[in-house]
């Protein structure tokens, strides 16, 4: 049993608490926002996310894991303090450490014994070197130098949506540290976690902080590369679909990360390909494969739009366009960066009306759309989005959406077009009922 916590009770800092609590260890979950923490001492959650109420649940109940305000309270018998909060984009795209520095800096004021202090937020190289530089500038103001302290960069490589799933079972463990000592304690809370030969990896601090972005990078990668493909395919011919399976069956290529769509989206991959840009720029290098992924992206999420424009023009006044799907992803209520921000508004400042579905993401996609309100409906059923559309739009990929009844929204739609921003269906399957289909890189009609 070790005792921990959490700096920051977000995706991150709440899963991974809830996690290390469930494996035994006594965990502290701290957050400057008292409202998130009177809900989670109640077990109201502020994210949805599969698993983790009654995971929250039941080791709150059992003791092992607690929620406050107070940092000081957290630290004070802690061995392990995380820091998990947010590092946001700035204008420029460079991530903003405002909330590591006051974290690091709250640390310092309220630590008096020795404890080692973790980045597990997604931070550029040199980040926690500068957490062990504010701790000790903060710890030489209250006149404590004597007491220790380690720092460690453990990035968080968990996916919304499967976020406890990937924590329980992680496909690596990232541990960046130069103390021998640091490490076998870090391996040890770890151990519980690691199955199936899957490594714990011991590196040094600047390394572990670039994997993170390296992995990200790479990962978005896969996404534009893809998208541009399939972009090319709708103009030259070919089916995406097909080269997909044709390339993942090639085991250095693997199956995973490769679906066009609309665009990926989210809190993590849009930041970090931003600021591993920056980060070149910064230093004189220009990030040309980065870049490169994120313009990519930037037009994919203007897709499905610009074939909405090219089949009904540029004025949709008086049109209705039906939306399933507005979280980023599916199995999230996450709206940040997701790509129907930009395909819904782009459609209401053409002048179109929308009536949207998703499962977890309407109150905040509400917050989100706040300026549009007058231009969107929200409705609790996937079909009562259809009625009376002139379009139906698929943007984001949840299961409920993957057979639908489509002689009863035919029956309900005034126009029978869909526009598919995730390749979820079959040509024929479609077409039998009459529908006009347009799809991610499969559209080639010169055949
Ligand atoms: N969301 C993910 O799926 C994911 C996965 C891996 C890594 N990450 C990285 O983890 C970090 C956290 O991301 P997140 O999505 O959990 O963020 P989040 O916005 O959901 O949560 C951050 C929390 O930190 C709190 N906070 C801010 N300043 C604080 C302070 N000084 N003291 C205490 N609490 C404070 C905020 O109130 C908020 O609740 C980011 O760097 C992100 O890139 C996120
Ligand atoms: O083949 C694919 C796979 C994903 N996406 C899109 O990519 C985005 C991101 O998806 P995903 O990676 O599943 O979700 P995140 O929760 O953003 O997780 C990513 O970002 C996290 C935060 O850094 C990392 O920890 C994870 O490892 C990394 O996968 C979403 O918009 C998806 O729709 C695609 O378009 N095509």
């Amino acid at each position: 049993m070790m005792k921990i916590c959490m700096v920051g009770t977000g995706y991150v800092g709440l899963v991974t608490g809830a996690c290390f609590a469930d494996m035994g260890n006594e965990v502290w979950c701290v957050d400057v926002d008292e409202v998130k923490i009177t809900n989670l001492k109640a077990a109201i959650l502020p994210i949805y996310e599969p698993g983790l109420k009654e995971l929250v649940e039941r080791n709150l109940k059992e003791g092992r894991l607690r929620f406050t305000t107070e940092i000081k309270l957290g630290i004070e018998d802690a061995l392990l303090c995380f820091i998990t909060v947010g590092t946001p984009p700035c204008e420029d795209g460079s991530a903003d450490l405002s909330y590591i520095f006051s974290a690091a800096q709250a640390i310092g004021q309220c630590m008096n014994h020795y404890l080692i202090v973790v980045t597990k937020s997604t931070v550029p190289v040199g980040t926690t070197e500068k957490v062990r530089d504010i701790i000790r500038q903060e710890l030489k103001v209250s006149a404590r130098e004597h007491v220790g302290f380690d720092v460690v960069s453990n990035p968080e490589f968990l996916k919304e949506g499967a976020a406890v799933e990937d924590f329980m079972r992680p496909d690596r463990v990232v541990i960046g540290t130069e103390n021998i000592g640091t490490a076998e304690l870090m391996k040890q809370l770890y151990k519980p976690f690691v199955r199936n030969q899957n490594p714990i990896l011991i590196m040094d601090t600047k390394s572990a902080e670039m994997t993170k972005y390296a992995a990200n990078v790479m990962l978005a990668a896969r996404i534009s590369f893809m998208n541009e493909i399939a972009q090319l395919c709708d103009i030259v011919g070919g089916d995406i679909t097909n080269i997909r399976t044709g390339i993942a069956a090639d085991h250095r290529i693997g199956r995973q990360f490769l679906y066009a769509g609309a665009g990926y989206g989210g809190s993590c991959f849009p930041k970090d390909v931003k600021e591993l840009i920056n980060l070149g720029y910064k230093n004189g290098l220009e990030m040309a494969i980065a870049t490169a992924v994120h313009e990519v992206n930037e037009r994919q999420k203007h897709y499905l739009v610009d074939m909405i424009r090219k089949r009904f023009g540029e004025k949709l006044d008086g049109m209705r366009f039906g939306v399933w799907g507005l979280a980023f992803k599916p199995q999230t209520d996450d709206m940040r960066e997701a790509p129907s921000l930009v395909i819904v508004q782009s459609l209401i400042n053409m002048g179109a009306k929308i009536v949207a579905f998703d499962p977890q993401a309407i109150k905040e996609a509400q917050q989100v759309f706040e300026d549009y309100a007058d231009h969107i409906q929200y409705v609790g059923d996937m079909m009562e989005a259809v009625n009376d559309a002139d379009a139906l739009i698929l943007i984001t990929d949840w299961r409920q959406f993957r057979q639908p009844d489509f002689s009863d929204m035919k029956s309900r739609m005034r126009q029978l077009v869909l526009f598919d921003g995730r390749n979820q269906y079959d040509f024929e399957q479609i077409e039998k009922y009459g529908f006009e289909y347009y799809c991610i890189g499969r559209n080639y009609r010169g055949k």
